[in-house]
């Protein structure tokens, strides 16, 4: 049997003029929602050389020495940006942690920014390595990048509102000063013997809104198919985006969309490159239940929240300074059994 993967959705009707064709972009996203909370969106208008930029760089910056990245190190100075090494993380809290080296970014904002003084999540400058071979193309090519992505983000939050039938403006509010955090993501090649307790990214939801997800050829990426409950590996496609919805998503629509379990497994011998977008909205905007998904029978199934203070604790949660359990609160039943279905 061949496992089905999230579709591959055309995003060019969105700048079209063909009404029909809108509406078929919505259906195809709301379905991808409720079945997936993950699909593959192509002809998004990202142009193929800004992406080719942005992973060029990426490996440029993976390349530098150890000690040059942990001088720029994502502890060092707050504002979550910049370096990760290998295994800070550990999604599955088992194991060593995560087989992976990182490295953070937003919107590049000075001190003086009101959001960086009211220490918000995720607000502050980035780091930009002065040891890069091109410095100041490094930090071209990010900013470019986050821009368009923002703007891309938007776009995709529209249509979600559609899908919702909510007014297209209606999350706006929630795209006003963003967290939106680009991550640039090295997975070194995976030992053969170590597949099976070993992961380059342990089995998680996202936290945000979205999550737009640029990943090489390598391959690697499984996210969980609820209905047939197993893995399902997610094929890369040259310059598609790995679309899925975050926790936030989740909570608005009252588990009607899926905030769905995915991981990274690199075994297929090459090192593997990826760049996640997450937008996860403005951060003193509150997370609710829009009335049109609340359960006639309990109402919200989970209560509302601050974006400052969910990121601020799924951050915590993740990345050791926390003693809660593996996953948050999410989707422990599919968590429960997941090691046995293995792709
Ligand atoms: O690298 C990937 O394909 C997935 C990364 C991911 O899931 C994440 O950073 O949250
Ligand atoms: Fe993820």
């Amino acid at each position: 049997m061949i496992s089905e993967e999230p579709p591959v959705i055309d995003f060019s009707p969105f700048h079209g003029s063909d009404e029909s064709k809108k509406v078929e972009l919505v259906e195809q996203i709301r379905q991808a929602c409720e079945r997936f909370g993950f699909f593959q969106l192509i002809n998004h208008d990202v142009p193929l050389t800004l992406q080719q930029q942005v992973i060029k760089q990426s490996k440029e910056l993976f390349d530098l020495p150890l000690e040059v990245k942990e001088k720029y190190g994502k502890d060092i100075g707050g504002y979550n940006r910049g370096y990760e090494c290998l295994r800070s993380q550990n999604f599955e809290k088992q194991g060593k942690g995560d087989l992976k080296e990182g490295f953070y970014m937003g919107k590049n904002l000075p001190l003086s920014d009101q959001y960086v003084i009211d220490k918000r999540f995720g607000q502050g400058p980035n780091k930009y390595p002065a040891e890069l071979r091109d410095p100041k193309e490094f930090q071209r090519v990010m900013e470019e990048y986050h821009k368009t992505m923002t703007a891309l983000a938007v776009n995709l939050l529209q249509v979600l509102a559609c899908t919702l039938n909510l007014n297209t403006n209606f999350f706006d509010d929630f795209c006003e000063h963003p967290v939106a955090a680009l991550r640039l993501l090295h997975y070194p090649p995976q030992d053969p013997a170590t597949i099976e307790v070993e992961k380059g990214i342990g089995a998680h939801t996202d936290f945000g809104a979205i999550t737009m997800l640029l990943q090489d050829e390598t391959g690697g990426l499984q996210v969980w198919n609820n209905f047939s409950s197993e893995w399902v590996g997610v094929t890369p496609i040259a310059g598609a985006y790995v679309v899925n919805l975050g926790n936030m998503m989740m909570r608005w629509t009252n588990d009607r969309y899926l905030s769905n379990l995915h991981r990274v497994i690199n075994k297929g011998g090459n090192e593997r490159f990826s760049v996640p977008f997450f937008f996860s909205g403005n951060p003193n905007y509150t997370v609710k239940c829009l009335p049109s998904c609340a359960d006639p029978q309990i109402g919200a199934k989970h209560p509302p929240v601050k974006v400052h203070d969910w990121m601020n604790g799924r951050f915590a949660d993740t990345y050791g300074s926390s003693k809660g359990k593996a996953f948050g609160d999410l989707r422990q039943d599919v968590v429960a059994g997941m090691d046995a279905n293995r792709v």
